[in-house]
């Protein structure tokens, strides 16, 4: 079930709803970032939730209130995504991420590196218990979010007394940065000059995703890895060095 073919199909369920049915159903994006620092790998929708950051908290308090408002209201359908760490772009090169000023995340930074937007990556720790000494995350390629997103509309959709679920988003493969920047350097031919730092606050080890949850209630698995998302995400950047924008002036 992939979007690109079944839009059509998903619109046709959310027509044959009733508007009120409708209206009392909703996908939250939620995030990863409610693990944590687990205590153990791949995370499972069942672990122990907790907020090592701001941003983390937002996640907690959201998904919190809407399992309460879903419980006074059993009527409503509700499905909270975990995303993992979404990356890469639409493979036509012509849809993805432009983040406004000096990116935070890795592949923002990577790619803007590569295009010689900005010297060197920043690699925020290496004294991590991990393989290489920094730290290992879930990348997803975008269009399996997007995937995810029609699998989960379906499966609200057909499903009235769903209540409150959470599915993750992930692929179950943990990369560590250092990981990430070869794989980039592969796909792009470019050199990524790297700059070792400390820790960043707020960051955790180790994070992967426990894919059988969504496998067998959503019918839903990611289909790219690390060389295809970065792949798309050369793609997008050669295409785009300065993002939407079409020159260096407004970056
Ligand atoms: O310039 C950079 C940026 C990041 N990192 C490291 O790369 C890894 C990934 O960082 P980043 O891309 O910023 O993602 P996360 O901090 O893992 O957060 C992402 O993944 C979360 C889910 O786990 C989401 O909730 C967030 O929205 C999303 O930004 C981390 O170890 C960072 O320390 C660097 O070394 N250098």
């Amino acid at each position: 079930m992939y979007y690109e073919n079944n839009v059509a199909g998903t619109m046709n369920l959310y027509s044959a709803m009733t508007s009120t049915a409708a209206r009392r159903s909703i996908v939250f994006s939620s995030s990863a970032t409610v693990y944590g620092q687990p205590e153990k790998t791949p995370c499972v929708e069942d672990s122990k939730l907790s907020a090592l950051n701001p941003y983390g908290t937002t996640k907690l308090v959201l998904e919190n209130y809407f399992r309460q408002v879903q419980a006074a209201d059993p009527e409503m359908r509700v499905i909270l995504l975990r995303y993992f760490n979404p990356i890469g772009a639409h493979r036509s090169g012509d849809i993805g991420e432009d983040p406004r000023g000096i990116p935070n995340n890795l592949l923002p930074y990577i790619q803007q590196v590569a295009v010689g937007r900005r010297p060197e990556l920043n690699v925020y720790g290496v004294d991590y218990p991990t393989r290489d000494g920094t730290a290992i995350r879930d990348y997803i390629h975008v269009v399996d979010l997007a995937d995810g997103h029609i699998a989960a509309l379906e499966k609200l959709f057909a499903t009235p007394d769903i209540g409150c679920v959470a599915y993750n988003l992930g692929t179950g493969c943990g990369t560590t940065v250092l990981e990430v920047v070869k794989a980039f350097e592969e796909a792009s031919g470019k050199k990524i000059p790297i700059k070792i730092c400390p820790r960043r606050p707020g960051d955790c080890t180790e994070v992967y995703a426990s894919t059988d949850k969504a496998k067998k209630e959503l019918g839903w698995s990611a289909r790219f890895g690390i060389e295809d998302m970065c792949r798309d995400q050369w793609n997008w950047a050669k295409k785009n060095p300065y993002g939407y924008s079409a020159n260096a002036e407004q970056n």
